[in-house]
Order: C-alpha cells, then sequence, then structure tokens
C-alpha cells in the first residue's frame, strides 16, 4: 500500500516559493502555497507553472495554490515561509492562530527588519514566545530559485537552535540534486544570507561601472570581512562567515545574472535610479532595506562596514557610484587580518570553553 505523505505548506508564492515547490513535490510530497492574491492563484492552478514569478518550470500536480491562509497550512507537517523580510512579522502574526501545533517552521527569507534591526529568528521569538524557536529553523545558501527549480546540483544550510529540528529540515529537502547541510549558528546563518545582499548592490553597481573582476573580487573579499566583523558583534561564529551561508551566497550573488540584487546593482551603476533599479527587476531586492539596517547595525555595535557605508550614501543619499569608489580606494592604510582575527580569538575563548 503506498504511503500517503503529510502535506508541507508554503506561505508566499514567488520565485523561490515556487521553486521550493517544486523540489518538495517532487519528492512526492503534497503542497498546499499561499498567495494573498486570489488572481495570481488561480492562474498558477490553471497554467500548472507560475509565469509571474518562475516562468517555464513545471508544477507537478500535487502543488496547490490558494488565497486561504488558514486552509494551507492547516494539518501541514512543516509549514516554510517565504515571502520577503518586510513583509515576515505579518504574515507570520496571520499563521500564528492556525499554526499545527508540533509543525516544524523554515523560513527561508534573507534579510534583517528594518525598523526593529532584528533578525528573523529574533522577530519570530518576538511574536511566537521563546519557547517556539525551539521548532524553528532557517534555510539559506547559495540557491537561485531559476536553478533549484531546473534541478540544477545546489548545496544550502539549515540553521536551528535545537539541532533535532535542523535536522528534520535537512531530512525533508534533501534530494540528490539538493544537499542540505545544518550548522547550529541561527545568528550566523541569516547574518550571512542578509548581508551579502549589500555586497551584491555593490558588484552590481561595479559591473554596471564597467569595472572589472579585479574590482568584483575586492568587492567580495572585504565585504566578507565587514560581514564578518558585523557577525561576531552579534554573537554568530566566524567560522559559519567561510561556510554556505556565508561566502558560498556571497560568490552566487556577486556573480550571477539571476541574482535581483547584482541586477538593481549594474542598472544604478549604468546611471538609472534606485527606485528606476528596483522596478526594473519586478522581484524583491532585499539588500535595499537590508543597507539601511547594516548601516545602523554597524553603528550600534561600533564596527566599521566602509562598503556598508557607501552603499549606503550612494542608495539613500545620492552619491555618485564612481565617488563612491575613490572613498573606498583612499582610505588609510589597513593590516588585512588583524581586526578579524583578534574579533574571532575573542569569540573562541568566549563560546569554546
Ligand atoms: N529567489 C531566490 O532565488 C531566493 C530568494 N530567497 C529569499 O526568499 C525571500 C522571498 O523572495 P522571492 O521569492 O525571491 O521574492 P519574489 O519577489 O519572487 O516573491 C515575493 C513573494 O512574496 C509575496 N509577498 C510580498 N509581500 C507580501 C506581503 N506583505 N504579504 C504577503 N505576501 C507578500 C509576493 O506576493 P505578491 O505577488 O502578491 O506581491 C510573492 O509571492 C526573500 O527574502 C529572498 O531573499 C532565498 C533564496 C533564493
Ligand atoms: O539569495 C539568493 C541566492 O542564494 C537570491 O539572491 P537575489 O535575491 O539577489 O536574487
Amino acid at each position: 500500500m503506498a504511503v500517503v505523505k503529510q502535506k508541507v505548506a508554503i506561505l508566499g508564492a514567488g520565485s523561490w516559493a515556487t521553486a521550493l515547490a517544486v523540489l518538495l513535490a517532487g519528492k512526492g510530497i503534497p503542497v498546499d502555497m499561499w498567495s494573498r492574491r486570489a488572481g495570481l492563484a488561480a492562474q498558477i492552478n490553471a497554467e500548472g507553472q507560475n509565469s509571474r514569478y518562475l516562468p517555464g518550470v513545471s508544477l507537478p500536480p500535487n502543488v496547490r495554490v490558494t488565497p486561504d491562509l488558514p486552509a494551507v497550512v492547516k494539518n501541514a507537517r512543516a509549514v516554510i515561509f517565504s515571502v520577503p523580510s518586510h513583509a515576515f512579522r505579518e504574515v507570520l502574526r496571520a499563521s500564528l492562530p492556525h499554526l499545527p501545533a508540533r509543525a516544524l517552521l523554515i523560513n527561508a527569507a534573507k534579510g534583517i527588519e528594518e525598523d526593529s534591526l532584528l533578525t528573523l529568528s529574533r522577530v519570530f521569538a518576538a511574536e511566537a514566545g521563546e519557547e517556539e524557536t525551539n521548532r524553528y529553523v532557517v534555510l539559506s545558501g547559495p540557491s537561485h530559485a531559476e536553478e533549484v527549480g531546473r534541478g540544477i546540483p545546489t548545496a544550502v544550510v539549515v540553521a536551528g537552535r535545537d539541532m533535532a529540528a535542523a535536522e528534520a529540515a535537512q531530512d525533508l529537502f534533501m534530494t540528490g540534486n539538493f544537499r542540505v547541510y545544518t550548522n547550529p549558528d541561527v545568528a550566523g546563518v541569516e547574518l550571512g544570507g542578509a548581508l551579502k545582499n549589500i555586497i551584491a548592490l555593490g558588484t552590481g553597481i561595479a559591473d554596471g561601472l564597467g569595472f572589472g573582476d579585479n574590482t568584483k573580487a575586492a568587492l567580495m573579499t572585504r565585504g566578507l570581512a565587514e560581514i564578518t566583523r558585523l557577525g561576531l558583534a552579534m554573537g554568530a561564529n566566524p567560522l559559519t562567515f567561510a561556510g554556505l551561508a556565508g561566502v558560498g551566497d556571497l560568490i552566487v550573488t556577486c556573480t550571477s545574472m539571476h541574482s535581483r540584487n547584482r541586477r538593481a546593482g549594474i542598472e544604478i551603476g549604468r546611471g538609472k535610479s534606485l527606485s528606476e533599479a528596483v522596478a526594473s527587476v519586478q522581484m524583491v531586492v532585499e539588500g535595499v532595506r537590508t543597507t539601511r539596517a547594516a548601516y545602523r547595525l554597524a553603528a550600534r555595535y561600533q564596527v566599521e562596514m566602509p562598503i556598508t557605508e557607501q552603499m549606503y550614501r550612494v542608495l539613500f543619499e545620492g552619491l555618485p557610484p564612481r565617488e563612491a569608489v575613490v572613498n573606498l580606494m583612499s582610505r588609510g592604510r589597513r593590516r588585512e587580518m588583524e581586526e578579524v582575527a583578534l574579533a574571532a580569538a575573542l569569540w573562541r575563548e568566549k563560546n569554546c570553553k
């Protein structure tokens, strides 16, 4: 007798939600996906694909899309939040009264809440209660929806405070083409996924200005240094930034034409305004809000983040991108490793007794 698998709910019906639905449905798992727009839900069901967000990828028949949030989460064994980070609190609040008591809760968004400066796991704890955080995990790592939707080999990471929950998510997603690692460092995995978007906007701008691969490598490497500095100050393990959620996602987002952050950056480098660049992408560009959040976090934690600072000035204060490059290149002399090494040693002292 065939075993009927318990369904998974996905909240959001954008590009990443759709790719994850295809992945899970391909494992024989029934997937209910929630769109806030009844018209889009009906269109996706009728066409058998999400032509607005992930054109050309067929949805298996065991994926259904509906605007009925309580029905989507009802009896789900896992609920995946796949809306942009600025919508996470609102969607979480709407779903909380309906969430099955033991369902695994997975967040796939990559951002920081702008007003509160909270990472999304802290938003979750504030809304759902600290006692619920044991069943909450974050999914991150280098994974463009366009490639996951086509079954292209990909490796990601799941972080959870409770490793049993992280391992449950690992088992849920793992396929021959989608390899999932676990990591107990929730803050590091969240911050890596969010902060790399600032650097991807920056490398996009450099490409739009006509600079070369050297510039890109410099921005990525020094970007990782400042991501690590802020992460350390916020309690993350520095080694997490050497992993999939750190350098892994930085590589893919800074170099791929699938990246919406990079594409928006290219348009800015070519002379478009921020709003024109974001509008041209037609999907979420998380790095814009994250730049504002990280700029304030750098001040709060007194961490030097020169690339983030220049990105802030370009995006929100009208600094011409070429001047931002001059500002970065004319900074005083530095030793490459000193502060990160010092901070990492302090972290080890505190955490590895
Ligand atoms: N795309 C990718 O390759 C990856 C994305 N991510 C992350 O996943 C998250 C979602 O991104 P992605 O799917 O790409 O974004 P998209 O722009 O493709 O889709 C966004 C989805 O969220 C919905 N949405 C937006 N605002 C709200 C709201 N206030 N309430 C309810 N639903 C809302 C949109 O609905 P509507 O159509 O009605 O606006 C749409 O379904 C982001 O944090 C992103 O960084 C992570 C890994 C890979
Ligand atoms: O996080 C992503 C890939 O890992 C998606 O990046 P973009 O939001 O820039 O498309």
